[in-house]
């Protein structure tokens, strides 16, 4: 039998999941202008966009295989990466939380299997 999630185990995984993506976030704005020698957000950010992107799609490379083999450790680790890589990438592109936080919201509610049977048919 499944137990209902607690308010405080909803805080907590709030505290967890996406305050320290936004903490993460604003580290990473503070890290435009800093050294690369010292921060390795600001030494990928220097490397351009290209590399970035390149980067994230290795770690959702990793984050898959991870996946596939049912490694649950290293998914949660490759998880991270995933993440961090997608933060730099937000930073890079001048996307916030706040606008992906506003596109969840926006689809919830929606089934997936509805939204997609409702797209226009393509001849
Ligand atoms: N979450 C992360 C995080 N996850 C992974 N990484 C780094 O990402 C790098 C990945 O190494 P790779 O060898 O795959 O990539 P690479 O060094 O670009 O090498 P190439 O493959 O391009 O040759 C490692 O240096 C990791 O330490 C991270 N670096 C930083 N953060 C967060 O970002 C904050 C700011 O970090 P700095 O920008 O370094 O100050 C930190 O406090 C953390 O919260």
């Amino acid at each position: 039998m499944t137990t209902p999630a607690s308010p405080k185990s909803a805080t907590s995984a709030e505290a967890h999941g996406r305050h320290v993506l936004e903490r993460l976030f604003a580290t990473v704005v503070e890290r435009k202008t800093a050294s690369p020698e010292l921060s390795h957000s600001a030494r990928l950010m220097a490397r351009g966009r290209d590399k970035i992107a390149q980067k994230f799609g290795e770690e959702a490379v990793e984050c898959v295989i991870e996946a596939v083999n049912g490694n649950k450790p290293a998914l949660v680790s490759e998880s991270a990466d995933v993440l961090y890589h997608l933060v730099v990438m937000w930073v890079d592109a001048g996307v916030t939380p706040e606008m992906v936080w506003a596109e969840l919201a926006r689809r919830e509610g929606t089934s997936g299997v509805a939204e997609k049977a409702a797209r226009p048919k393509t001849p």
